[in-house]
């Protein structure tokens, strides 16, 4: 009898950070960070081979954990895991599989047991894993998702030779047969239509295997097809329908609150009805309200023959009889909203008495109408976005009900400040990009060793009811005196900016999070801030750096590379080296943990990849540093998990769309220590693999100096050589923890009492026996043995000398 545990997705690691500890089992901080099945295989061996008395025997399969002992598996069940027993005695994985309650219980995304694929594995096989529709029950929107990734799954396995292209296209067929009735249906409940947009871009990435190949589709003529004429006939009676007298007004002011019409049922706004994607977003309203999207194409055809004074106040209160039904996932504030620029999260209140995130009405028509294919049709709605604005006025003069201070916001624009500061991130990305795009601005060269590492997810927090900080300073000052910009809202033009027609399919969670933590804005790092690596640096501004500045010389041919590898030992400066290319090719630099893609966002990973790539291609000249790219790009292998696999192959899909497509200049830098788990596939597509070693001792050396002349230091010229000859093998990082230590030195040999009252200038300065005393605890980090591997793997695949 054996016993098996399975720990939830989200508490896996934790789970094993707790089982670690309770243990004391020291374990690799990188493997804790890992939420694949390849890191938890790692974790187990670890805990197995160094614990004593911890689990005798374990066998990983899928997220179970199969344990030798009932002890063990109660221990690990204190700890979250849900436990149970199983017979493996009569075939191991399957009779566990077959159990009712192990089935259940570990269940990954999609409630399904997850099991790994093998390379060999038989064709049944490989339908059962991908085209098993998992639920009855799923949204449209999760069904376009399956759709999508399963496209991507046939593709994968046909050109990496897993499946022959015969069998490549019976799944193709059996995979459309299957999905026929979403694909084809006119419903706007069950079927595609709402993720045509979405389907549309992956037919563009495809379209870069082929430069000839061409959809009949496109965003303009999709209009044109008849059953979305219908759809928005349909709605434009729904609209009509809609169009009865006001009874309700709506206080757009936070503060400000004013009674409404008695008997107004509790009104709930959904977030994505009234965000800027009409037609990827309105399903998710759909499914439990009448037909947004028909109501809302409506306004599409209406917005040229009605004031739109007269369309906003009359949605309100029609809409708010069949939006009570809607989930209350609050509200954003459309780019296209004017000058008034705030979003909030707004639930409805009482009855009588209810407030709506700022320029909430008003915004919402705007930004729906901005969400339509069609160019034409498009600008004609941005050439009267001004009478947009002063309908907005109008609308505040006209109803006397009004309150004063609302009036003032919705006319004037000056609401309160904060309302003023507060930005979208698809405003900031405007605001971005249209400083990338006017001004050109280039970050000034500032020394600097080691700017802040973000990572996904880890960067800065507000709490719950922490201030608003936009992603980038203002124009009118901030506190850090950092780089000045221009006030968001202050030009009349700004408030009827167009959205990127590339980011309607992406949900605004995912762009705030990118621009948040995802895209870097620390200090610019200079070439000379990276100490060594000299072939490294000349290579990467050889085709890197000048291709970015100079993509007019640097065609055809000398066309930058999409994608490039920086590989080494932890700590020798990969990272810096990125964040370089970036700063000094004037480009945006994205950096993301490819371990949080995979651990944070399980489910819901491809989608960050892919919103990732879209928002880089939206802020070009772009570079993504990837960290840890090879728990991304790793091997396949029987362990690897499927939401792991999707977002690789995402990735891959994204990548050659960058690569084939010219006109993009996104760079994509992964950084490993891991270069051998790295995958084929994606190894080719890395196309230059630069090998960023320990640095020598003229390195060493450049960092000790550096360093040291920031601070009270009293080193002489053959110290500094001893110091650099004794730290032979350490990295980068090394050094800088090094000098970190030696300049506690001169702090340590105070008497605590002094602390208190001494002066900077009475510390002494750091000396040589600081150093010293430092080296009895810092080591290098890099083992000989890990030396060997990553000289054997840049003799076979780097492109170093
Ligand atoms: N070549 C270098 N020159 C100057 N400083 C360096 C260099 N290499 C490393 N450092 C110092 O070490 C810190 C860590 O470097 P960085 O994060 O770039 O290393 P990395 O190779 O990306 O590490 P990891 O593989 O662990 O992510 C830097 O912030 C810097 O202080």
């Amino acid at each position: 009898m054996q016993f098996w545990v399975a720990w939830p997705i989200f508490t896996e690691a934790s789970c094993f950070w707790k089982l670690a500890q309770s243990r004391q089992v020291r374990l690799p901080s990188r493997e804790l960070q890992g939420g694949s099945t390849i890191g938890l295989a790692e974790l187990v061996r670890e805990l197995v081979q160094r614990s004593q008395g911890g689990p005798s025997t374990s066998v990983q399969s899928g997220r179970c954990l199969v344990l030798s002992n009932e002890r063990d598996a109660d221990w690990a069940a204190g700890f979250g895991a849900r436990s149970g027993r199983v017979n493996l005695a009569a075939g191991g994985r399957k009779e566990l599989r077959g159990d009712p309650e192990a089935a259940a219980a570990p269940a990954g995304v999609g409630g399904i047991m997850q099991t790994p694929v093998s390379s060999a594995v038989h064709l049944s096989e490989w339908q059962k894993n991908y085209f098993a529709i998992t639920s009855d029950t799923c949204t449209p929107g999760q069904k376009a998702d399956g759709y999508r990734a399963q496209i991507l799954h046939i593709q994968y396995a046909w050109a990496n030779s897993e499946i022959s292209q015969v069998c490549a296209t019976n799944l193709f067929k059996k995979y459309a047969e299957k999905y026929s009735a979403i694909i084809d249906s006119d419903n706007a409940e069950t079927g595609l239509n709402n993720y045509a947009e979405n389907i549309l871009t992956l037919a563009r990435c495809q379209q870069n295997d082929s430069d000839k190949w061409q959809s009949s589709l496109t965003t303009s003529n999709v209009f044109e097809l008849k059953s979305v004429q219908e759809l928005m006939q349909a709605g434009k009676k729904f609209q009509s329908s809609l169009m009865a007298p006001a009874d309700a007004f709506v206080v757009v002011d936070k503060e400000v609150s004013a009674s409404v019409t008695p008997g107004l049922p509790k009104l709930n706004v959904c977030s994505s009805a009234v965000d800027t994607d009409l037609w990827a977003s309105s399903s998710k309203c759909i499914s439990q309200g009448p037909d947004i999207l028909e109501s809302l194409s409506s306004l599409k055809c209406l917005q040229s023959s009605v004031p739109s004074v007269t369309k906003t106040t009359d949605i309100l209160p029609a809409s708010s009889a069949f939006l009570n039904e809607l989930p209350n996932t609050g509200f954003y504030a459309s780019p296209l909203s004017g000058n008034n620029k705030a979003a909030s999260s707004s639930s409805v209140k009482p009855p009588s008495h209810f407030e709506i995130g700022q320029n909430l009405s008003f915004s919402n028509h705007s930004s729906l109408l901005a969400g339509s294919g069609n160019p034409g049709k498009r600008k004609t709605f941005y050439s009267s976005s001004d009478e947009s604005n002063s309908t907005t006025s109008s609308l505040a003069s006209s109803k006397p009900s009004i309150s004063t201070e609302a009036k003032n916001f919705v006319g004037s624009g000056n609401g309160s400040e904060e309302s003023n500061g507060f930005k979208t991130a698809k405003e900031q990305l405007w605001v971005d990009q249209q400083k990338k795009y006017h001004n050109q601005p280039q970050r000034a060269p500032v020394s600097s060793y080691g700017g802040i590492k973000k990572s996904l997810g880890a960067g800065r927090s507000r709490g719950p009811f922490g201030k608003f900080v936009p992603p980038v300073p203002r124009q009118d000052g901030n506190e850090n005196g950092g780089p000045q910009y221009k006030p968001y809202g202050a030009g009349s033009t700004e408030s009827s900016f167009p959205v990127d027609e590339r980011l309607k399919n992406i949900e605004p969670k995912m762009i705030e999070l990118i621009m948040h933590e995802i895209m870097d804005h620390g200090p610019p790092v200079n070439w000379d801030d990276i100490a060594g690596v000299d072939f490294a640096k000349a290579t990467i501004k050889e085709i890197v750096v000048w291709p970015m500045l100079r993509p007019d010389i640097f065609t055809g041919l000398r066309g930058p590379p999409k994608g490039i590898l920086l590989f080494g030992p932890p700590g020798t400066g990969k990272t810096l080296i990125g964040k370089c290319i970036a700063c000094q090719s004037g480009a945006t630099f994205f950096s993301i943990s490819a371990s949080s893609l995979t651990s944070k966002w399980v489910g819901e990973g491809e989608k960050m990849v892919r919103a990732l790539f879209t928002v880089a291609r939206c802020q070009q000249p772009a570079v993504i540093f990837i960290d840890e790219i090879d728990s991304l790009l790793s091997q396949r292998g029987d362990g690897e998990h499927e939401s792991s696999r999707r977002i690789k192959t995402e990735f891959l899909v994204q990548l050659d769309g960058a690569t084939t497509s010219s006109e993009d200049r996104i760079l994509v830098v992964g950084a490993t220590n891991r270069p051998q788990e790295i995958d084929e596939a994606a190894r080719r597509r890395l196309v230059k693999r630069l090998y960023i070693p320990l640095p020598e001792a003229s390195a060493r050396k450049q960092i000790v100096t550096r360093l040291m002349s920031k601070e009270h230091c009293c080193l002489r010229e053959e110290e500094v050589e001893i110091i650099v000859k004794k730290s032979d093998g350490f990295s980068g990082a090394d050094m800088t923890q090094l000098c970190r230590e030696a300049s506690l030195g001169p702090i340590r040999s105070l008497q605590s009492i002094d602390i208190a009252t001494i002066t900077p200038e009475q510390v002494r300065p750091i000396s040589f026996l600081d150093f010293d005393s430092a080296f009895k605890t810092v080591r290098p980090s890099v083992s000989s043995k890990d030396l060997e591997l990553y000289e054997n793997w840049n003799q076979t695949f780097g492109c170093g000398r």
